[in-house]
């Protein structure tokens, strides 16, 4: 117990034996939540008793789950089960596996992502001989996106056998989009708004499936609460509605994912939702030094809507926060290396530092520099590990051995080449369709025909059948080496000679090492498939001494000794486009953004931009944000003209008047809202291009569109 609430300050340590009922931690940045909830997690298993199978613990990325559970086995010792240490998408996966059969799909359906997505979509352009672009992929899966964003569809996914395409699908996109659902169902794939989805049917109609869950729950913990969406916040409020144990942690100053579905509002409402809820506030800062803190307090200060909350720290004093101006972009990116360059000098080391911006594009002009300065550096989250063509292929090895579904088959039959190109391919094809059989089966029907016989099929088939019957005696690790070698695949990557993807080969064999080690427990390879195909961020260690480069939105969460947050041009950030679409909530968003920036830093911290032009023509100016706090705060660096400073507050006033005449009443869609004419309605979606509400107004038939800017529209609570 004594060593569970050492090194915790009284907050913290309230947060960890806060263990009954729906408790709520605010905590600002840098204050030490991640070390509570975990040992809170730790005083829950060692000091209660309780099982980590009854404790479920959420995360909001695969990497921060990864590194809680390396925390927690610290606490609580190596040998015990942490699969419920996970994100909402991968408790979905857990819950699914177990009862997905009652909605007529098997226990180990597949995980689709966006690449998978794409590929079904391009099969059902051939097939309607349709022509295709990445705009109109991008349109459907838009379209699919917000079918999705309630669960009606599915009721049509889980009739048992093949999905029916109603005859009045709709117009073109419909029918695309219809068949698309009929695809996906014939190779058991769910996307990842599916997976919440089908939670919810499930537990809809299976009362028990979710008294089973809520009985299983004791503890439910939420990290990162101020992101969660609504479907997020409704899954758990179910879960914990039996034992009624349910511990949120969120910085409301910290909520980036707004645009993404994610409101604050649970958080801030929290103690509305539940009565009784206990608030523990954390604002002591241990990251940063006092200069950091203050002015990042000062620039979220100009927020609006938020709960005012000051944090303080005891850390000792820094240096002050730089304000870097360039000529250019290359001066900017220059004096950055250098002063890179030199904090190494004085006993730094590369990997103390990051670059945080805000658009993936701003990576390029410092990688030059730091390129041409020979110093080593690597991009988080920008690059995709499991997006590489050489894991995928791996990856889809171990699924056709687990599944043979449809999707992995395609992607590895002809690679190594196998003689089986395009022709051939639509010849299974058609005869799976005709047979109603998987691609596999159709294969291993047809391998003696004309067309099949003098190909690699055989082999193939071999290997694939002695695999699966490996499967059940192997490690997943072991299992993959098995069929690097028998499939030839490692063989061919060997041949190819790049030396790249062999090393990143050898990297996912390492990661999955890890994984095993990490979970405590035996993996089925179904499960590890699943719980792989929901990592979308790069999740190997640091090991390298290289400078971090990353967009603010991946730092989120992370700290370093010395940040350098660059290009803070007005229009870069604040972002343009996200302002003129959501106007001033974004604007907001985009603070909060800078925000978890700025407190990302420890001990130095720059802030840099530069003169020039945008990709508009636009003149670049210094962002709004630097204006915002106190001249004293910075130490200003780069000579900046005076005039330039006044042009800069001029435009910024205007487009700030612009976005307050277009200001709007900022309703969400589901609304109440009432109206002096038509009454009560509710919004059931918003048009940004229009600046319309869609109000189904509860006497009227059809929905009417309201401007955003009509003023007599009142929210109502009910
Ligand atoms: N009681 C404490 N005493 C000393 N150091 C602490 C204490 N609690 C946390 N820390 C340290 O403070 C830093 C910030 O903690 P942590 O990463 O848990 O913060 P956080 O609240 O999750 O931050 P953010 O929301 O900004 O990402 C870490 O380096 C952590 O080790």
């Amino acid at each position: 117990m004594e060593e569970l609430l050492e090194g915790l300050n009284e907050a913290q340590q309230q947060a960890v034996v806060s263990t009954e009922g729906y408790i709520r931690v605010i905590a600002g940045a840098g204050s030490g939540k991640t070390r509570a909830l975990t040992h809170r997690y730790a005083f829950i298993v060692n000091e209660l008793g309780i099982d980590p199978g009854n404790v479920l613990s959420v995360t909001f990325t695969n990497k921060a789950s990864h590194e809680m559970r390396r925390r927690v086995k610290k606490l609580i010792g190596g040998e015990q089960d942490t699969g419920f240490i996970t994100t909402y998408h991968g408790f979905c996966v857990r819950v699914l596996r177990e009862d997905i059969h009652r909605l007529f799909y098997p226990k180990n359906f597949i995980i689709l992502d966006v690449e998978d997505q794409k590929i079904l979509l391009r099969e059902i352009f051939e097939d309607m001989e349709l022509k295709m672009n990445d705009k109109t992929f991008k349109r459907i899966l838009d379209k699919i996106g917000k079918l999705k964003g309630n669960t009606h569809y599915v009721q049509q996914m889980i009739l048992r056998g093949e999905m029916p395409i109603p005859d009045d699908a709709g117009d073109l996109d419909g029918q695309i989009i219809q068949r698309y659902l009929k695809k996906q169902k014939r190779v058991y794939g769910l996307d990842f708004d599916d997976l919440l989805n089908f939670v919810f049917v499930l537990f809809e109609q299976y009362k028990e499936v979710l008294e089973k869950w809520q009985d299983r729950l004791f503890y439910i913990q939420v990290d990162e609460f101020q992101d969660s969406s609504l479907k997020q916040f409704e899954l758990v409020k179910k879960l914990s509605r039996k034992h009624g144990n349910l511990f949120v942690v969120g910085d409301p100053d910290q909520t980036i994912y707004e645009w993404r579905g994610a409101d604050p509002k649970y958080m801030v409402d929290f103690d509305q939702f539940f009565e009784g809820t206990e608030t523990i506030f954390l604002n002591q800062n241990y990251r940063s030094t006092p200069q950091i803190l203050s002015l990042s307090n000062a620039l979220i200060k100009n927020n609006y809507f938020r709960v005012d909350k000051d944090m303080v720290t005891e850390n000792p004093g820094g240096v002050k926060v730089v304000h870097y101006h360039g000529k250019s972009e290359i001066e900017e990116a220059q004096w950055i290396v250098k002063r890179m360059q030199q904090l190494v000098e004085n006993g730094a080391e590369y990997r103390d530092i990051a670059v945080l911006y805000r658009a993936n594009y701003l990576s390029r002009f410092i990688e030059q520099e730091l390129i041409s300065a020979n110093i080593e550096y690597t991009i988080f989250g920008g690059f995709k590990f499991f997006d590489r063509m050489e894991i995928k292929d791996a990856l889809a090895h171990l699924r056709m051995i687990a599944m043979e579904d449809d999707l992995s088959f395609s992607r590895i039959i002809n690679v190594p080449r196998r003689q089986i190109g395009k022709k051939r391919m639509q010849f299974l094809r058609k005869m799976a369709e005709q047979d109603g059989l998987s691609l596999y089966e159709t294969l291993k029907k047809y391998i003696d025909h004309d067309r099949l016989r003098r190909t690699g099929a055989r082999s193939f088939i071999n290997a694939i059948e002695t695999l699966k019957e490996q499967k059940d005696a192997l490690m997943v690790s072991e299992l993959l080496q098995e069929a690097m070698q028998r499939t030839g695949y490692e063989a061919y990557r060997r041949e190819d000679g790049d030396q790249e993807r062999l090393d990143n080969l050898t990297e996912l064999l390492h990661s999955i090492v890890q994984y095993e080690q990490t979970l405590g427990e035996e993996m089925e390879l179904e499960e590890y498939l699943q719980m792989i195909s929901l990592y979308t961020d790069d999740d190997r260690d640091d090991q390298l001494n290289a400078v971090k480069l990353m967009t603010i939105h991946t730092a989120k969460g992370l700290e370093y000794p010395y940040v350098f947050i660059v290009g803070m041009t007005e229009g870069v950030m604040p972002n343009v486009r996200a302002l003129r679409e959501r106007k001033e909530r974004a604007l907001e968003e985009e603070r909060r953004l800078a925000y978890v920036a700025l407190t990302r830093a420890e001990k130095e911290l720059y802030v840099t931009e530069s003169e020039g032009f945008q990709n508009g023509g636009q003149r670049k100016y210094p962002s709004r944000f630097i204006f915002e706090v106190e001249e004293e705060s910075f130490e200003r660096i780069g000579e900046i003209d005076q005039s330039l400073i006044e042009e800069a507050k001029e435009y910024i006033r205007a487009s700030h008047h612009q976005s307050k005449s277009l200001q709007t009443s900022g309703y969400n869609i589901g609304d109440r809202v009432s109206h002096p004419v038509f009454g009560v309605g509710t919004i059931e979606d918003i048009d940004e291009k229009k600046n319309t509400y869609r109000v189904f107004f509860d006497k009227m038939k059809t929905p009417r569109p309201i401007s955003r800017n009509f003023k007599k529209l009142e929210k109502v609570e009910e």
